[in-house]
């Protein structure tokens, strides 16, 4: 039976936070002139506010004044900027600046340290919003859906909505689309399909966006969603992705991923007479996985439910950090109103998904099946086959689908893929070869022609 849980169980609790790490970005930031802006630059955002000791979130918004002014932030431009702020004192005065660049390590690695500041800033957020849940979860008067909802709406940063006048942010995205360095950083870390001709149409999966990526039973649909899932936690940059399986257990998923990366066919491994190469190269590819920072969460065995699958995303995006999250798939979602429709729970659904995504500052990648009618047809697929709902059309930013194409065979899929929606960018279409015993996907030459007999309605 379970250990009762004391009321008076004294926890040491110490607020996370690290104050060399902290000490060593700012020391690093004043210190050299390359890196005057080190940790706006650093692949970990971070800002200001992530920072605890208060004498380092002043000294940090300062570093920013002055580097958005074009300035080079050192003690004397930053000591400037605190004096008139009238802060200069409290924290701590030249001394205090100058001290930061005494404990400075010449060899220092800005990004390692603005990652543990991010990850203690992300602790005291969780820490600061789950207490609120915790003391109203002993006040019984609290129904408990409403616990449940606060929990998942306490997860969620920057839920406020407030307007604000429109060309204030012409300044910002001046200053935005003329940094191209930033840009290009801003580029290079986003997630993207990983298959040339499909970037070259949807360049990259944008934050805050919802994507929906439909297909026939079986074209492989969770196959393409894992593989750039993959491939993005495996680029240099290392972005962290999440998955929600509700149709393939988790061993399922990793066998997959590892069988493409171990270069051996999908499912081999199970067979009694497999031979050594084929187990060192699996071993191989397992060990290089198990440092990737994929996240998986296998729903198979329950049915989840709409709330339950957002909170699974909303938990990826905080606790994990994840940047691309794929929900595989949207009609295994268990509905629970039982006075709607399935094309009005799935509108709602999709509504819900997209939400969260600009909340999040994530990009959802919805896989979806489509209608049965379209399947029976066999023609290239348009986004109004999505299966049960026009809602689905309206909420995604993006609409990838992938249809058959000829010369497809038991081991290779030739899919031509569909941009029918594309929301502030071009729509196309290109071909994709899926290589189905590696479970691998690569851009074909061109677009593929469809089957005898199939009809492209573009
Ligand atoms: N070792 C293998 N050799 C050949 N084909 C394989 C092998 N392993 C898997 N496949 C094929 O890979 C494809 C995987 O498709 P996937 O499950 O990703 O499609 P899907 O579109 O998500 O399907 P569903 O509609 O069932 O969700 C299937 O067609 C399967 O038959």
């Amino acid at each position: 039976m379970e250990e009762p849980m004391s009321d008076d169980a004294q926890v040491e609790v110490k607020v996370p936070y690290d104050e060399r790490a902290e000490t060593a970005l700012l020391g690093d930031c004043l210190s050299d002139d390359k890196k005057s802006s080190c940790y706006l630059q650093t692949k970990t955002e971070i800002a200001a506010d992530d920072f605890y000791l208060t004498e380092h979130v002043d000294i940090a918004r300062a570093i920013e004044a002055v580097v958005s002014s074009g300035k080079r932030a050192d003690p004397v431009t930053v000591g400037a900027e605190l004096t008139k702020q009238g802060k200069l004192d409290s924290v701590g005065g030249y001394a205090y600046l100058q001290k930061l660049i005494d404990l400075h390590y010449t060899d220092a690695d800005s990004g390692t340290y603005a990652d543990i500041i991010k990850d203690m800033a992300r602790r005291r957020s969780i820490a600061r919003a789950t207490r609120d849940v915790y003391e109203q979860s002993f006040n019984l008067a609290i129904p408990l859906s409403s616990l449940r909802e606060a929990l998942s709406q306490v997860l969620v940063d920057g839920s406020e909505t407030r307007s604000r006048k429109m060309f204030d942010s012409c300044q910002e995205e001046l200053t935005r689309v003329v940094d191209r360095e930033k840009l290009k950083e801003e580029r290079e870390s986003s997630p993207r399909s990983r298959i040339k001709a499909l970037d070259e149409i949807i360049d990259r999966f944008r934050p805050e966006r919802l994507g929906i990526l439909a297909g026939a039973p079986s074209t492989g649909k969770s196959s393409l969603a894992g593989w750039i899932v993959l491939k993005n936690a495996a680029s240099d940059r290392h972005i962290p992705c999440g998955f929600v399986s509700l149709e393939m257990p988790e061993g399922e998923v990793l066998q997959r991923l590892v069988a493409g990366e171990a270069g051996v066919e999908n499912g081999e491994i199970d067979r009694p007479n497999v031979s050594d190469q084929t187990l060192k190269a699996y071993q191989t590819a397992l060990n290089t996985l198990s440092s990737l920072p994929v996240y998986i969460v296998d729903s198979t065995r329950c049915q989840a439910t709409e709330d339950e699958v957002l909170n699974m995303v909303q938990l990826m995006a905080v606790v994990d950090g994840c940047k691309l999250i794929v929900v595989d798939y949207l009609q295994l979602i268990h509905s629970t109103k039982g006075n709607v429709t399935r094309a009005e729970e799935l509108s709602r659904l999709a509504a819900r998904l997209k939400t969260t995504a600009v909340r999040l500052g994530v990009y959802i990648l919805a896989v979806s099946q489509v209608s049965r009618e379209a399947v029976k047809q066999g023609n290239a697929l348009t986004m109004q086959d999505l299966k049960d709902s026009s809602g689905l059309e309206q909420a995604a930013d993006d609409i990838i689908l992938l249809s058959e194409a000829d010369g497809s065979t038991d081991e290779r899929g030739i899919l031509l893929c569909i941009v029918d929606k594309h929301r502030s960018g071009k729509r196309g279409r290109c071909g994709v070869e899926f290589d189905k015993q590696h479970q691998t996907w690569s851009s074909t030459g061109g677009a593929p022609a469809l089957e005898e007999g199939k009809h492209d309605r573009a």
